[in-house]
């Protein structure tokens, strides 16, 4: 602990530490000896001098032509990718994913700034008739101001920038609040902000906990539109709080993400997909695939060369390049993994491997679990209906398309599925009937691409979307301005 790097917030240009002194420790999950770094326990004066300074870089930044925002995020674009083995490090080290997927990680957060820094040139309205010959009506898009944004550990370099640089390059100004468990890789993202040349007050980093920082963005009237990612619980929370006070707010947040697969299907392209969607960072993707419904003829098969695979993949150190599956990102994690097997048992399904804590030689001082598959669940279990957040597939058999698509739709959740078939009349029944904001044809359930609107239907978002195009219509208002001569 004594020797452990001190990251700050960052408030108004300058690095600063909490006004009350108070720090955490950020934990490596693969050897809870490695501390990655100290850490502030912000207060609600931190939050309020990020907030006042935020306010007051707002008129300078929205006057600042789109194209100038836009040069700012390809420097911080560079900067982030001239830096990319170090954040990659830093990511894997807090949250266990493994060096390879941070680093590609790291990679889109790179294209997501160029993505972003180009939208400060693209248009912002259109010209519409108006009924008056001599008039000219067009719209115009403003920002909302202050924008908190709130984010999850998960993705803690993709999602951050995904929400901060649309916020930044259509005008607003930032208040960011990172999951505490990936502080230090997020005072490292800010840093490249930072290094930039971002004037002072454009975007703040505030590190603390959800219940103070968190609660305190969604209820400060000083901020006018909040963006998060998270669970369901705390996303209602903000939702609830921003709305009591009129400000903007868009959720992104749980799945419980199925895959299909039909008797048809490619067998060894859709056990790859089930195992890398549903197992590749440990399972702690929102859109990790979760529930694999597999149609009657081909179950036998498909379930043996999914264990066969399975039982081939080397839990690890996510640094070590051997590994293929990381650790649970904190121990709390890897107890909730723990409780929802157990609960998985309890409740009658059919523990095909895994399902324990891995404690061998130096995985004892982490967050090990490991790769776990059930058999004979049904819609009643708890492992079919909430989201798990780890290395968990449960299997369940399916009489024909039409049972596979009930089943899949039987969620409260609807953010992303897949089918495997070769059959394009199920293809295209899929792409109708299932009720998920991302539907994908013989690929994997997880993976966005930036270029295209992200989220999901039901409970897993606020009826949003985010990147691509979908951005600009949470960060901006739309004017309507008519001008007669
Ligand atoms: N959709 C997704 O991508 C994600 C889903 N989840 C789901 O949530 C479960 C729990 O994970 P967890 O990390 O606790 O998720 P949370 O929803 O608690 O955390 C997400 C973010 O919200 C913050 N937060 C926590 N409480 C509040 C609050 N009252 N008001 C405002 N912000 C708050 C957190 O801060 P702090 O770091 O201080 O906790 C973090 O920055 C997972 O098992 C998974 O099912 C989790 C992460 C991402
Ligand atoms: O699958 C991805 O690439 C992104 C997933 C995501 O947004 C999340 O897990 O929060």
């Amino acid at each position: 602990m004594a020797n452990a790097p001190v990251f700050q917030n960052y408030i108004n240009g300058e690095w600063r530490g909490s006004s009350t002194g108070d720090t955490v420790a950020s934990v490596n999950p693969a050897n809870r000896h490695d501390i990655v770094g100290i850490v502030p326990n912000s207060s609600r004066d931190d939050l309020e001098s990020a907030v006042a300074a935020a306010d007051a870089a707002r008129t300078s930044w929205r006057k600042l032509a789109g194209p100038a925002r836009g040069q700012l995020l390809y420097k911080a674009a560079d900067i982030l990718e001239s830096r990319i083995d170090d954040i990659a490090e830093t990511m894997t080290r807090e949250m266990g994913k493994t060096f390879g997927e941070a680093k590609g990680e790291t990679a889109r957060g790179v294209a997501l700034l160029r993505y972003y820094a180009g939208e400060g040139m693209r248009k912002v309205g259109d010209v519409i008739p108006a009924t008056d010959a001599s008039a000219l009506m067009f719209t115009t898009r403003v920002p909302l101001g202050v924008v908190g944004v709130i984010t999850p550990w998960n993705f803690p370099v993709a999602i951050p920038v995904w929400k901060i640089a649309p916020a930044l390059v259509y005008g607003n100004t930032v208040v960011w609040k990172p999951a505490t468990e990936t502080a230090v890789t997020a005072a490292k993202v800010a840093a490249c902000f930072h290094d930039a040349g971002l004037p002072a007050g454009v975007l703040n980093l505030v590190i603390g906990s959800g219940s103070v920082i968190g609660q305190g963005i969604a209820d400060h009237p000083g901020i006018h539109g909040v963006t998060f990612t998270g669970s369901n619980a705390v996303g209602k929370r903000i939702a609830q709080a921003a709305l009591a006070r009129g400000a903007k707010y868009q959720l992104e947040m749980g799945g419980k993400n199925p895959v299909i697969v039909l008797k048809d299907a490619d067998l060894e392209l859709a056990v790859n997909a089930t195992i890398s969607g549903g197992l590749r960072s440990t399972g702690q993707k929102c859109t990790a695939t979760s529930r694999v419904i597999v149609e009657k003829e081909i179950f036998p098969a498909f379930r043996e060369k999914l264990l066969e695979k399975i039982a081939a993949l080397k839990v690890g150190d996510g640094m070590e390049a051997s590994t293929w599956l990381g650790p649970c990102a904190s121990e709390s994690q890897m107890e909730t993994v723990l409780g929802y097997i157990r609960k998985g048992v309890e409740e009658g399904a059919e523990l095909l491997c895994g399902g324990e804590r891995l404690q061998e030689g130096k995985m004892a001082d982490g967050f090990f679990v490991a790769p776990t598959v059930f058999d004979r669940v049904t819609p009643e279990m708890t492992i079919f209906r909430e989201e798990i957040f780890g290395p968990v597939l449960a299997l369940v058999q399916a009489e024909n398309l039409e049972e596979a698509l009930r089943l899949a739709n039987d969620s409260e959740y609807g953010l992303s599925a897949s089918i495997f078939t070769r059959d394009i009349g199920s293809i295209l029944t899929f792409i109708q009937d299932m009720d998920a904001g991302l539907v994908r044809v013989n690929e994997e359930t997880a993976g966005v691409e930036l270029q295209a609107p992200f989220g999901g239907m039901k409970n897993s978002s606020s009826h949003s979307r985010e990147q691509g195009t979908a951005a600009i219509e949470f960060y901006t208002a739309i004017k309507t301005v008519f001008v007669k001569g």
